[in-house]
């Protein structure tokens, strides 16, 4: 027995599609989708759940789906990978990848690794500073976390700016930061937020939320309306003052790839 059978997750899915946000829209990637989460975000179109099974979409596009028992040890998954090709880069999404840093930490691939987190597991984060090449960071603003208190915002905040700093850019790594917008989306709250993480990224990323399943009110479980593009357009022009800042919709929504 090698570290790599003992090693294992939850995993909702596995499959390859294109990167639909952020910087990297476009690219070819294997999505590896953890279960479980330690937030609760308002706008959440994401199905983290553990069924018992990880869904494998062994052919890209095809839809159909093999049930791959879980947990799933780290050699399996190296293994359910070797189908893919041509690809840019291993996306480690969730749910919440960082909760599964030690199955992270022990995987051994040859593509670099691109984390998409929510960044508020600082201990997480510290065990991969040397392991991923793109760290997708979303800045969760505190008026999108659901089921918390003003002291709990106020820590998932300082644990932010801290895994933003331990996932810094650098000669070796990318990192950018998304925030999810909508219309009550304070211009003073962003910019706190991006101010608190400017040395640390690359690039800004506003990505207006995106409506969850049936909609034709334009409000949402959340209550939250759709920014306007009045709105998207001030609070880029201001956070233009302090850093390369870019209005990206979800893109796989609208062609419906995974
Ligand atoms: C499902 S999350 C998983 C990774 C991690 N938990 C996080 O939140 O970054 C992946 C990305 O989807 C974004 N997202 C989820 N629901 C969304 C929505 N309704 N509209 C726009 N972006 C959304 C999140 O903000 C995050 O950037
Ligand atoms: N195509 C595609 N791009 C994505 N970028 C981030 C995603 C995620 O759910 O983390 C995602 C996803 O689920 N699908
Ligand atoms: S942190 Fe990510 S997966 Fe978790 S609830 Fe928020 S958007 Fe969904
Ligand atoms: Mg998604």
């Amino acid at each position: 027995m090698t570290t790599s059978d003992f090693i294992s997750a939850p995993i909702r899915e596995v499959f390859c599609s294109v990167q639909g946000e952020g910087p990297y829209v476009g690219v070819r990637q294997a999505f590896v989708r953890f279960s479980g989460c330690n937030l609760n975000c308002n706008y959440c179109d994401t199905d983290f759940a553990n069924p018992g099974t990880c869904d494998y979409e062994q052919v890209e596009g095809s839809g159909s789906f093999e049930k791959i028992k879980n947990p799933v040890s780290v050699g399996q998954l190296e293994v359910m990978l070797h189908p893919f090709n041509k690809l840019h880069s291993v996306s480690l999404t969730g749910g919440e990848p960082l909760m599964h840093a030690d199955f992270i930490e022990t995987l051994n691939l040859a593509l670099p690794l691109y984390l998409e987190s929510n960044m508020t597991l600082p201990e997480q984060a510290r065990k991969l500073t040397e392991k991923v090449t793109y760290v997708s960071g979303d800045f969760k603003l505190p008026a999108s976390l659901r089921d918390i208190g003003s002291e709990a915002r106020e820590t998932h905040m300082e644990n932010t700016v801290e895994c933003f700093r331990l996932l810094r850019k650098n000669h070796s790594r990318d990192c950018f930061c998304k925030i999810v917008v909508d219309n009550s989306t304070e211009l003073e709250v962003v910019t706190s937020a991006v101010e608190a993480i400017v040395p640390y990224v690359s690039c800004v990323i506003l990505q207006p939320e995106t409506p969850i399943g049936r909609d034709v009110t334009n409000l949402r479980p959340s209550g939250s309306i759709q920014a306007s593009v009045q709105n998207i357009m001030q609070l880029q022009k201001s956070l233009l003052e302090i850093i390369d800042t870019r209005v990206i919709p979800q893109t796989h929504r609208m062609w419906g790839c995974l």
